[in-house]
Parts: structure tokens; C-alpha cells; sequence
């Protein structure tokens, strides 16, 4: 699989960035963190906005910084999306489109980014059209929502038709009604990209539905990293996408039963059951299941309320935030679901690796 590989360290007052990583040039890579961990220096490192004193990054083999090798910001492939748009006000929105693209086009970037690299082009067409911005090309940027104005950010960013995306918080300026109505877009851009997507963010949510990997960062270090599900099922390493333990699962829309407004998802080689929130037959959606609701039986149990009981196989167990209870990693069809059970539950039913048992699991939310 392509990789980028980065090796950073940057040294302020105060502060350092140090890191050795790689991971996947291909999916969502969120950077996750608390403010000041270093995540937009990294961005920034990447981009080649700030100089590491001592760097090394390479894109999919391709170096962009090492001893000898600096490529400048402006010869690097990328599109940047920063949490505000500044976008020009006296340009319309496809002046602004175009401009964004005169400015990316220096010299041999053409030949930079031939069909070596195996990627189709991507238009100024197409990006209006992922973004759903057609109907407000000709709008100068005072006429345009908080929210209008990031999606006009995100198609300028594409629009120049870069092998990576860098995205900075781009959701963070914006209120909650406006983060609503740009996640189906950035989720779009997550089915329909093909190029990486390097994604900073502090919201357990947008990491949540949109990250295939995260780098979880912690005072300027990488604290884990890794495949998102691997990654939150780690029992040795307290990682939480918010306050409670529990994992991401994909799945697709199933089945929807119109009496008990469920819908069936088909997910880790099972189906579940959850409430019908709307998506569509066939849909691609997200399931975080806590560990809070899933609990563990030796037999499968029929006269349950739970409807989702599926046979599970004990991978290991851990302790978690209180000394009354035990994190269970399960292997469900092929995928890791978390269960919290207390100490004396794990003592009576005899948990184990290896040991075969039912997860019970009480409520899945579709992301
Ligand atoms: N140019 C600079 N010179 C000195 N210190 C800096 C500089 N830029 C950032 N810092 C410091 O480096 C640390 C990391 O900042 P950074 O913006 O990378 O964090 P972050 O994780 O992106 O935070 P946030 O989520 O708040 O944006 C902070 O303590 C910040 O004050």
C-alpha cells in the first residue's frame, strides 16, 4: 500500500514536535489530539508551511524533504482546507475557483504529477459538483453561509487537483447546525476521493464517521497509531474517541422494517438491528458501538430484550477507567467490538482468550 512516511522534530520555547511515523496514502488519516498537541504543526510540516530543522517526508515514495531535498510549498501536490475560507470578496465564487487554480499551476507541476502516479485528474467540474456549490458560482463570498463558504474552500482545495488533501479543522469554526450539514459532504469526499486525506480535528464525532487510520497525538508525540478500529480496541492504551470506550464498525443498510421503524445492518458478518434514522437500502454507514452496551452471556439468551446477540470469542482482557470493571476485546465475525463487564461478571463467567461466548449488544448508534 502507498505510504507517507514522516520524521519531524521542531523544537520551540516550550514545545516539541517529535515523530516518526508512517502511515497509509490512501483513506482519511486523522489526526486527533488536545489543543496544543501539535496537530496543525504537523499539518503544517507536511504542507511544507513550517521547516523541521531535522525532516524527512515522503509521499508514495516520492521525497519532499529530506537532508538535501526541499520541495517548497507551492511544488507540493496538496490542497489546504483551513478552518476559515478566506476567500477574496470581491471575486465571485468561481472567480475564486479559478484564481485558486491560476495560482497551483506553476511551471511542470503537469508533468510533476503525469499518469506515473496512477491518479485521474480532478476538475474544477467535479469539484463544484462533490461540494453541491453549483447554484452559488456566481455569488460573491458576503452572500454565502459560514457553511457555504468552507464547501467553497473544499472545492478551491480540490480544484487544483492535488495527490493529497490537508484539512485543517475545517469544521471547527462553525455551529453545530452548519457541522451537520457539511459531514455528508466530507463523508462524499471520503467514498468518491482517491487521493489521501490528512484530517486534523478534536471531534470524537468527525473522527468517528470520517478517519480509516488516526494518529492520536499527545504533547507534540504520537501517542498511537493505526487502523481506527484497531487502534480504539486497544486495551493497553486508554484511546477514546470521547468519553467512553467503544469501536467503529462499516456497514451497509440491510433491510428496514417499516412496523418497528428498525433497520438491519448488515456489519461484521452479522446483521444488527438499530432505529431507523433515514438511510437509505444499500447505504454505506458508520456504527460506534460503546463498550458500556455490550455485555456477555455464556449462552445465547432468547428471552432477552437485547436483539442483537451475536457469538463472539474472547480475545483478551484488560482493565479500564475503575478497578470494579474489565475491558473484553471480542472477535466478532472477523471484527474487534469492546465489552465492559465488572470484575466479579468476568470472574463468574470464567472470561478467557479464546473462550467462545455471546455478545449481547444493547444499542448501536449509525453515525
Ligand atoms: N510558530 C510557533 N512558534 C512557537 N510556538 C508555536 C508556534 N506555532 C505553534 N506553537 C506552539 O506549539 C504547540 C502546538 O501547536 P499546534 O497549533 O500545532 O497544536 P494543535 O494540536 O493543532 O492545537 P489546536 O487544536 O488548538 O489547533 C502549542 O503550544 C503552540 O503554542
Amino acid at each position: 500500500m502507498p505510504q507517507i512516511e514522516a520524521r519531524f522534530r521542531v523544537d520551540w520555547p516550550g514545545f516539541t514536535l517529535a515523530l516518526d511515523e508512517r502511515f497509509p496514502a490512501r483513506g482519511v488519516t486523522a489526526l486527533f489530539g488536545h489543543s496544543g498537541s501539535g496537530k496543525t504543526t504537523l499539518l503544517r510540516c507536511i504542507a511544507g508551511l513550517e521547516r523541521a530543522a531535522q525532516g524527512y517526508l515522503s509521499v508514495d515514495g516520492e521525497v519532499w524533504q529530506d537532508a538535501k531535498t526541499w520541495v517548497p510549498t507551492h511544488r507540493r501536490p496538496i490542497g489546504y482546507v483551513f478552518q476559515e475560507a478566506s476567500l477574496f470578496p470581491h471575486l465571485t465564487v468561481l472567480g475564486n475557483l479559478r484564481y485558486g487554480q491560476r495560482r497551483s499551476q506553476p511551471k511542470g507541476r503537469a508533468k510533476e504529477q503525469g499518469p506515473e502516479t496512477g491518479q485521474a485528474t480532478f476538475s474544477l467540474e467535479q469539484a463544484i459538483e462533490l461540494l453541491g456549490i453549483g447554484h452559488l458560482l456566481a455569488r460573491r463570498p458576503a452572500a454565502l453561509s459560514g457553511g457555504e463558504r468552507q464547501r467553497v474552500g473544499m472545492a478551491r482545495a480540490l480544484a487544483v487537483d492535488p495527490r493529497m488533501l490537508l484539512m485543517d479543522e475545517p469544521l471547527a469554526a462553525l455551529d453545530l447546525k452548519r457541522k451537520q450539514e457539511i459531514l455528508p459532504y466530507l463523508e462524499r469526499l471520503h467514498d468518491e476521493l482517491d487521493i489521501p486525506v490528512i484530517y486534523v480535528s478534536h471531534s470524537p464525532d468527525e473522527v468517528a464517521r470520517l478517519a480509516d487510520h488516526i494518529l492520536v497525538m499527545d504533547a507534540g508525540r504520537v501517542l498511537a497509531s493505526g487502523p481506527l478500529n484497531e487502534t480504539l480496541s486497544r486495551l493497553d492504551l486508554p484511546i477514546r474517541l470521547g468519553e467512553d470506550a467503544g469501536v467503529v464498525l462499516d456497514g451497509r443498510v440491510a433491510e428496514r422494517d417499516a412496523r418497528w421503524h428498525l433497520l438491519r445492518v448488515a456489519c461484521c458478518g452479522a446483521s444488527l438491528w438499530t432505529r431507523d434514522t433515514g438511510a437509505e437500502i444499500g447505504a454505506h454507514v458508520r456504527l460506534r458501538i460503546l463498550a458500556r452496551d455490550v455485555s456477555l452471556t455464556r449462552e445465547p439468551s432468547h428471552e432477552s430484550s437485547i436483539q442483537n446477540t451475536l457469538p463472539a470469542k474472547v480475545l483478551s482482557l484488560g482493565d479500564d477507567s475503575h478497578p470494579a470493571l474489565r475491558l473484553v476485546k471480542l472477535e466478532v465475525s472477523g471484527s474487534t467490538v469492546l465489552a465492559r463487564v465488572t470484575r466479579r461478571s468476568a470472574e463468574l463467567l470464567g472470561l478467557e482468550p479464546e473462550q467462545s461466548v455471546y455478545a449481547q449488544i444493547k444499542a448501536v448508534a449509525l453515525l
